[in-house]
């Protein structure tokens, strides 16, 4: 049966419980410290350093109620050190209480302690070899489970509690037997050890909470007795002294304390330590500290109070009992696997730890030491991961990781978005820009002119490793052919007439660590090409008139305007170099293959145009728009650009009207569409009609007469050609 058990809702995986387990009984699963019962002993460590209140003691409460409640004969054995406990309630009142409440009867567990010192006594003068006291439960369940080899030490006797259990059961063997004391070991001893004869604990703290409300009875007397003291440390030995169970002076000891028992049963398991015939062991620093004690006193307070209480009567209470008070203590040990050497250090290598200085045993974890951990998670206790600097190391990456990732889908999203357009052509495009942001190779960005192959460019370099080195740009057209070579590679001092004193560093060495983009390639000379090709097979150039070789790092960007490919045939473009640079080819279609982009960038150009100049945009009328949507574009988005600006300066009003554009654009608009398929002569007339009547009808809003004097033809006419052309008003 389970004593300490977690309340999985309030445990926070604070590895408290596991740090002050002296057996290491916890399991730590999802997160969760799960009490493990084959390892338990039962001594409360964990119920006390428990912050959230998370582990739950078993209780006997309700069962002792009802047993009081149906009339039975409850008989309370309060433990020796009751007194410290209900402090300042004298004994007696203690006594009255628990009676008022509905104990049929109270006895002392200092009767018990009277049974076994016989017992201890007799079986000590007859022992072989050393021997170990069994009248703590929690030392008891330590041994069976955690020190099998030495259970046969264990004096087969009966706990002063278990000893007293007995002797009234045989006396009153109907009676329901509840003991009341300071410990949680002794709701292991009663529902786990052998032959318990007590049937239910109560710790100090239950029956107070339960006799809060009683006012006691009148008691006279209470039995007042030498082991009264038997609480205190040594209790046990001194008591059998008191007795005339003198054992030789040396070869009792009495040890208390969790770290100090347990370091002595190391010694004995290893036979480190002779010459002790009795080892009185006590978990807590004697009974008045247990668990449970919950007194206003204290330790010291309690051990004077208890040592004045035990000289007041030094009466003998249970005579000569008779009966069979010793007990069998059992092999409990359940052997947990062990680890080879490989395989700790493959757990250790899991939370990074790779050396033994990665080891720092800070005990976050709740094991002393990185190995123990390991160990642990080999058996299962313990989980992989936790390890609070690994944790906290992995959450600074993860932040880490996070931020970069979420300035880079914002980076991303900043440079993609300048890219207006959402045609299927554009958006391919994009997808093209982000695959080759992610790559290192030579672009070659194609496209007429003004259809946004710089822009392209730069949205590769922000969005790729080198965003934060420069992004440098030369226009291989614009800069006349004897300039371009120290434009690029940069040269030294004196290297011709008017060179900068100290040299000057090119476009190539600027854009270290970046990008360098090379606008207008195909207008690049063809000596130049060789010098450009050379540098980007061995990343080393030399400045004008120095031979002095240098290295940088950058990725080349070209754009075009002209057929590359074909140039390469023509031999005005080097081939070689022409492959080294299209290693990513990025092919911008022109805007009137994107016509439905148009309204998009006209906002666009709107918006920035009149934040740039502090004023307030313009509306683009319906007839503007469809003009502006029918032209043929040649100059691209950099020419919308312009015709926008343009515009927004002519317009008086709010409004933008087919009158505020260029006359090459409205005219082209209607005439601009090349034939791009062969129809009869009367169809194409009919479609040419057609669309004149529409723009016709736009530009006089709709106004029929209007339309007919724009056009040129009769009223009478344009009805009927509206109606045979189904043009809808
Ligand atoms: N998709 C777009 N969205 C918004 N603005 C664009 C877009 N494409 C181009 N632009 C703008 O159009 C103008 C011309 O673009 P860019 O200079 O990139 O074209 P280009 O192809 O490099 O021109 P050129 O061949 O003349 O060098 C720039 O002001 C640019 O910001």
């Amino acid at each position: 049966m389970q004593i300490v058990s977690t309340d999985k809702e309030k445990c926070k995986a604070c590895y408290a419980c596991v740090r002050n387990c002296p057996v290491k009984a916890i399991k730590i699963e999802d997160q969760k410290a799960e009490v493990l019962e084959e390892r338990c002993i039962a001594c409360g460590s964990c119920v006390r350093v428990c912050s959230q209140e998370a582990k739950k003691i078993y209780s006997f409460k309700d069962e002792v109620l009802a047993r009081i409640k149906k009339g039975d004969k409850v008989i309370g054995l309060l433990a020796p050190s009751y007194p410290v406990s209900f402090y300042p309630l004298k004994p007696e009142e203690v006594h009255g209480k628990l009676l008022a409440f509905g104990f049929s009867k109270i006895e002392e567990v200092t009767a018990g302690v009277e049974i076994i010192l016989p017992e201890y006594g007799n079986y000590l003068r007859e022992a072989k070899d050393y021997v170990i006291s069994s009248a703590c439960p929690a030392i008891v369940s330590l041994i069976e489970k955690h020190y099998p080899e030495l259970v046969n030490h264990l004096a087969p006797i009966k706990s002063p509690m278990g000893a007293l259990a007995k002797y009234l059961k045989t006396q009153e063997p109907k009676s329901f037997l509840v003991f009341i004391g300071p410990c949680i070991a002794k709701k292991n001893e009663a529902l786990n050890f052998n032959e318990s004869h007590i049937d239910a604990v109560l710790t100090f703290k239950e029956i107070k909470e339960m006799l809060k409300e009683v006012a006691p009875r009148r008691v006279s007397e209470y039995p007042r007795n030498f082991t009264q003291s038997f609480p205190l440390p040594g209790g046990l030995i001194k008591s059998l002294k008191h007795r005339g169970y003198e054992i030789e002076s040396q070869r009792g000891i009495s040890i208390e304390g969790q770290e100090q028992v347990i370091e002595t049963l190391e010694s004995l398991k290893e036979k480190k330590v002779s010459g002790v015939l009795f080892y009185d062991l006590l978990f807590c620093r004697g009974c008045i500290d247990g668990p449970e004690i919950d007194s206003v006193l204290t330790y010291i307070e309690r051990r004077q109070y208890l040592l004045e209480l035990s000289k007041e009567n030094k009466k003998i209470l249970v005579k000569k009992p008779v009966g069979n008070f010793r007990v069998k203590y059992t092999v409990k040990a359940r052997e947990l696997p062990l680890p080879t050497e490989e395989e700790i250090r493959e757990i250790l290598a899991y939370t990074d730890k790779f050396q033994p200085e990665d080891e720092l045993n800070c005990g976050a974890c709740g094991y002393n030491s990185c190995r123990e951990k390991a160990i642990a998670v080999y058996q299962g206790l313990a989980e992989i991961d936790m390890c609070l600097p690994f944790l906290l190391k992995k959450t600074r990456g993860e932040a880490e990781f996070y931020r970069n990732k979420y300035e880079m889908e914002n980076r991303k999203k900043y440079y993609l978005d300048g890219i207006t357009g959402q045609t299927e052509k554009i958006i391919e495009v994009k997808k093209l820009i982000e695959k080759a942001a992610l790559s290192d190779g030579n672009v070659l960005i194609q496209g007429e002119s003004g259809v946004g192959k710089e822009i392209a460019a730069r949205t590769i370099h922000y969005l790729s490793e080198r965003a934060e080195k420069p992004f440098v740009a030369i226009n291989c057209a614009a800069i006349p052919e004897n300039l371009l070579e120290s434009e690029l590679f940069g040269y030294e001092e004196g290297a011709f007439t008017g060179a900068k004193k100290g040299g000057k560093a090119g476009k190539i060495e600027q854009a270290d660590g970046g990008t360098l983009f090379l606008d207008e390639i195909g207008d690049m000379p063809l000596n130049m090409q060789v010098k450009l090709l050379r540098f980007i097979q061995n990343r080393e150039f030399e400045r004008v008139g120095s031979n002095a070789p240098r290295k940088v790092d950058i990725r080349i960007i070209a754009a075009t305007n002209q057929p590359l490919a074909k140039l390469v045939k023509e031999g005005r473009f080097r081939m070689d170099l022409y492959y080294r640079l299209n290693v990513f080819n990025i092919s911008i279609p022109p805007l009137r293959e994107r016509r439905d982009d148009i309204p998009l960038l006209i906002n666009r150009f709107m918006i920035e145009f009149c934040e740039r100049r502090k004023m307030v945009p313009k509306i683009v009328t319906r007839e503007a728009m469809s003009i502006l949507m029918n032209y043929s574009w040649p100059g691209n988005i950099r020419e919308l650009q312009n015709v926008i600006e343009r515009a927004y300066y002519l317009a008086e009003g709010n409004l933008i009207k087919p009158e505020h554009l260029p006359a090459q654009i409205t005219s082209k608009a209607l005439s601009g569409e090349k034939v791009t398929k062969i129809t009869t002569f009367k169809e194409a007339v009919a479609e040419v009609e057609k669309k004149l009547i529409i723009e016709g009808l736009k530009a006089t809003n709709y106004n029929k007469l209007a339309c007919a004097r724009l056009l040129g033809i009769p009223r009478a006419t344009l009805y009927q050609k509206i109606k045979e052309y189904g043009i809808k008003i």
